[in-house]
């Protein structure tokens, strides 16, 4: 089957809302709401397409755009390659100009409206932010919390526990005063942790060897964020196949944590993130100023701990 190439939009206003629409209900997964956009014609480029599809549904005129990310999924009656953009600046007012409803909806709330199946990655992008920080090393708990304080403080969104030098008991321990503080700022926790034991956190990250030992989601995850360690093409089916949140791509260059491994690099980057069905972190050698080429190149941020912590 043909895979139908989808050029998909995401608009935000000032207040940081998305613009979501309503697909009628005799179109190919009707009554569901969706990103606007639509078929990329011969000829076109993506952004060319993105420009007419929105002017022509919603009556804007866009014109920068940043990738968010590519999803390629299979309804069975269609096979669908959606190429989303987020609008950076647009001009007019948009309505429903093919009679659509339109709404306007804060990331947070994207997960009480049903979108086709293959929208999922496509929230869990929009909901993620472009930076996670992990915990590096630190001498005591009072010392972990200073440094998680000053992460939250520049901004993190996103972190991650992790202290394998840790007794079970005492990660646990220190994982509830580090998720209070980050909600606290309004930021989200996942831990470095064994999934199968009891934890309090916003998710749990599954190291290379815990990804592999997993055969499917646990349901006691569903809710919750799943992220993984991948840095193989395997690794990455396996986290395709088990649906998780996001995934860890790495080395993506040298990096100080792991000075041996031979670094993937930013092509070998973009051909593994095209066919990761999640937000992809780049992670090796990574800072901030690593966040648009990794984006350019499919992904979704970067993640790393020296840079950071
Ligand atoms: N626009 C859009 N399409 C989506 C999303 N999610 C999703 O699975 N799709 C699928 C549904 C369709 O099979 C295909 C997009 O088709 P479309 O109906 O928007 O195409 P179009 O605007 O060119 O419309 P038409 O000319 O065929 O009527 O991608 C989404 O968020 N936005
Ligand atoms: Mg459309």
């Amino acid at each position: 089957m043909k895979q139908v190439h989808v050029a998909v939009g995401v608009i935000t206003d000032a207040n940081g809302k998305i613009l979501i629409a309503k697909r009628p209900q005799v179109a190919h997964q009707g009554g569901l709401w969706e990103f606007p956009g639509g078929k990329v014609e011969p000829g076109e480029t993506v952004q060319q397409a993105l420009t007419r599809e929105l002017f022509e549904e919603l009556d804007v005129q866009c014109s920068d755009f940043v990738p968010v990310i590519q999803i390629s999924h299979d309804y069975g009656d269609k096979q669908v390659l959606l190429d989303v953009y987020r609008v950076v600046s647009f001009t007019g007012t948009a309505i429903g100009k093919e009679g659509q409803p339109l709404n306007w909806v804060s990331p947070s709330e994207l997960g009480s409206y049903p979108f086709p199946a293959a929208n999922y990655p496509i929230v869990n992008a929009l909901q993620l932010p472009d930076r996670l920080v992990i915990t590096g090393d630190f001498a005591s708990q009072p010392e972990c919390l200073a440094r998680v304080d000053a992460c939250l403080v520049r901004g993190a969104k996103l972190l991650q526990l992790r202290a394998p030098e840790l007794e079970q008991e005492a990660f646990i321990r220190l994982a509830q005063r580090v998720l209070a503080r980050c909600h606290r700022e309004g930021a989200k926790l996942v831990i470095n942790a064994d999934p199968s034991q009891p934890f309090t956190a916003d998710g749990v990250h599954l190291n290379g060897k815990r990804l592999s030992d997993m055969s499917e989601r646990p349901p006691a995850l569903a809710d919750l964020l799943v992220g993984a360690s991948c840095h193989s093409a395997q690794d990455i089916h396996k986290a395709n196949r088990l649906g998780l949140d996001y995934i860890f791509l790495s080395p993506v260059q040298p990096s100080a944590s792991h000075p041996n491994a031979k670094p993937l690099g930013w092509a070998a980057f973009a051909e593994f993130t095209a066919f990761a069905k999640m937000p992809v972190y780049a992670l090796g050698g990574m800072s901030d100023d690593n966040i648009l080429t990794a984006k350019e190149a499919g992904g979704q941020g970067v993640a790393g701990i020296s840079a950071w912590w």
